[in-house]
């Protein structure tokens, strides 16, 4: 099975004269949700950047959906949808019209996307404000366009930053339902967030970055594990975080 996501010993950032990345590798397959997590400045938004394209790797490789940004430009950004933390929308589009562009962007059947958006404005309790624009709607209804936007593309791989922050708990509800059902129809997550309770329940696996190197990569249980919270145990994953980033920076290595 291709991964939708591969990353293989990429360093990279900024400047090749000082990287943010050190030799990251991890994979996400078909299905898989898994959480991106660290400290402010760990790298995370880095890492994201170098999945979209928006970066060249100073060494290593990122594939998604098996293609290199190098190798097939258009195929590598259209197999991925990112919704940021702050929304951007367009001003002077509606809620409808923006749905409505991406279908056309990414070139999706009108009469299948008509039905998803439908449905994700129900799904969102968004029906009413299709016809509104951005600046009428507040910061957790456009944190909502956004979210149906990349639901609408269905894409291999969809990224989430702080998915559930803003959303009231409906939506919040509403938001796990449509991951649930962009898994089982093969779309790969990666969620980046702070609000670990969240994840541990939800990702497969966890990626925790700290100083811009992997140090811990498992399941919620792996990485308890890894950092000394052997099965079965009362650690939370809060718990375990704190004490993977103690023992990289007293240990001045990885652990786990
Ligand atoms: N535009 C930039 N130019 C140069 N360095 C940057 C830039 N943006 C971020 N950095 C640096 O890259 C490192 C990683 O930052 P990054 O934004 O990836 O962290 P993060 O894990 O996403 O943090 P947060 O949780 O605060 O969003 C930090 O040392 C930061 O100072």
């Amino acid at each position: 099975m291709t991964p939708a996501l591969e990353i293989r010993r990429l360093t990279g950032g900024y400047s090749t004269r000082k990287p943010v990345l050190h030799d990251i590798s991890f994979e996400i397959l078909p299905g898989e949700m898994v959480g991106l997590i660290g400290l402010n400045g760990a790298g995370k938004s880095t890492a994201i950047k170098h999945v979209l394209g928006l970066m060249l790797p100073h060494a290593g490789e990122v594939r998604v959906a098996g293609v290199k940004l190098e190798e097939d430009r258009d195929r590598f950004r259209a197999s991925c949808a990112y919704v940021p933390e702050q929304p951007s929308l367009f001003p002077n589009l509606t809620v409808a019209e923006h749905l409505r562009w991406t279908e056309m962007a990414y070139g999706l059947d009108p009469a299948e996307a008509e039905r998803k958006t439908r449905k994700l404005a129900e799904t969102f309790r968004m029906s009413h404000a299709m016809g509104a624009l951005p600046g009428t709607l507040s910061k957790g209804m456009r944190q909502k366009v956004m979210l149906m936007n990349a639901l609408l593309v269905s894409p291999p791989l969809l990224i989430i930053d702080e998915p559930f922050l803003g959303l009231d708990p409906l939506a919040t509800r509403a938001l796990i339902g449509a991951l649930e059902d962009a898994r089982a129809a093969g779309t790969a997550i990666l969620l980046s967030s702070h609000i670990l309770p969240a994840l541990e329940r939800r990702a497969d696996r966890l990626v925790v970055l700290h100083q811009g190197r992997i140090v811990a990569l498992g399941t919620p249980g792996e990485v308890k594990a890894a950092a000394g919270y052997a099965a079965p145990t009362e650690a939370t994953l809060d718990d375990a975080f704190e004490a993977l980033v103690l023992a990289a920076e007293e240990g001045g290595r990885p652990v786990g």
